[in-house]
């Protein structure tokens, strides 16, 4: 009877193999839905050690998330080289930003996150189980994109309380995943909640995705993610009429470091060069 079982087993770990060999898009998907168990197991290990340690919806639950997210790079040959982590070393709350590729970030995310950080997220991933349990008992901020009204109510409320309650915010200025291989422009959010409670913003940029991961293509293989945390900008003494200009600023730091970190000119040096 095991015997039987064990030969089911292996017939069905064969053929997904040959299967992956033959079809990338079956190996992505494969890969891509183990990410997403790994996330569902995740949460439902963190969530009672969450519940217990910490007793409810805490910032200090990040530190156990944390944790649990940083083995799943091994199941995937992913390796992170991170340049210039005491940057974050700023006294009390600051504004992170960072460019945004994939629901992979949420790794890179946890390889680098400060103490004492919370990360702005789109309200529908609050549904998502107990993903979005394990993200509720983190602290995370909640908007609701489709409310633009709403979205600033509540990140106007978050620069009152970030303050009060020394903690860092991480938002992802684009607004949306883009795995093109460049930036999408930013979103004036983030700059706008820096300058109202006057925290510094502390840029990281993530190196491309794009020779390991490509959903439009069906690549996924393992990769280096070179990730570079830079100087904080200090935001005291600006007003809501700076808010274009540190956006700007960032978006345009951010989108060297990118191309750098990735290996490629940046368009604007190719065009110079040509
Ligand atoms: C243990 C195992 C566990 C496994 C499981 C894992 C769990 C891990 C736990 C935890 C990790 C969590 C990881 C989560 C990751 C989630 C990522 C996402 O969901 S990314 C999408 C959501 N984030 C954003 O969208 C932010 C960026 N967006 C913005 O900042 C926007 O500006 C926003 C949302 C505030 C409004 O967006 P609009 O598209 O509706 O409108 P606009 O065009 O940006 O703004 C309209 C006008 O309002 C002004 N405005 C914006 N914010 C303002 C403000 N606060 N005050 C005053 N004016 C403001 C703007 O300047 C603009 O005006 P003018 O065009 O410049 O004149
Ligand atoms: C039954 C539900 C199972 C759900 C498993 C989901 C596991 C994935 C958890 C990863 C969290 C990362 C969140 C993320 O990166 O969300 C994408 C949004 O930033 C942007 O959304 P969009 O590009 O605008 O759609």
């Amino acid at each position: 009877m095991e015997l039987g079982w064990l030969l089911w087993g292996a017939a069905v770990l064969l053929l997904l193999h040959f299967l992956t060999e033959l079809s990338p898009a079956v190996n992505f998907a494969l890969r891509l839905g183990w990410y997403c168990v790994l996330c569902v197991m995740g949460s439902l290990l963190a969530a009672p050690a969450c519940l217990l340690l910490n007793g409810g919806r805490t910032v200090r639950n990040m530190r156990i998330i944390k944790n649990v997210v940083k083995t799943f790079k091994y199941f995937f040959g992913l390796r992170f080289e991170v340049k210039r982590l005491e940057n974050f070393e700023v006294e009390g709350p600051a504004i992170i930003v960072s460019n945004h590729q994939s629901i992979l970030d949420m790794m890179g995310l946890m390889e680098v996150l400060p103490d004492n950080c919370v990360q702005v997220a789109k309200r529908e991933l609050m549904y998502t189980g107990c993903v979005g349990l394990i993200m509720y008992l983190g602290g995370v901020i909640f908007i609701n994109r489709k409310s633009t009204t709403s979205a600033k109510m509540v990140m106007t409320e978050v620069a009152k309380t970030m303050v009060a309650e020394n903690v860092k915010v991480w938002v992802y200025p684009e607004g949306t995943r883009n795995c093109t291989g460049d930036f999408l422009p930013f979103k004036k959010g983030a700059f706008h909640l820096a300058i109202q409670a006057q925290v510094p913003v502390i840029p990281v940029v993530y190196s491309s995705f794009t020779t390991f991961y490509n959903p439009k293509t069906k690549l996924f293989t393992s990769g280096k993610i070179k990730v570079e945390v830079l100087p904080p900008i200090e935001t005291k003494g600006l007003t809501s009429d700076d808010v274009s200009d540190l956006a700007d600023r960032c978006f345009h730091t951010m989108r060297e470091t990118f191309f750098m970190l990735s290996g490629r000119p940046s368009p604007s040096e190719a065009k110079d060069s040509s």
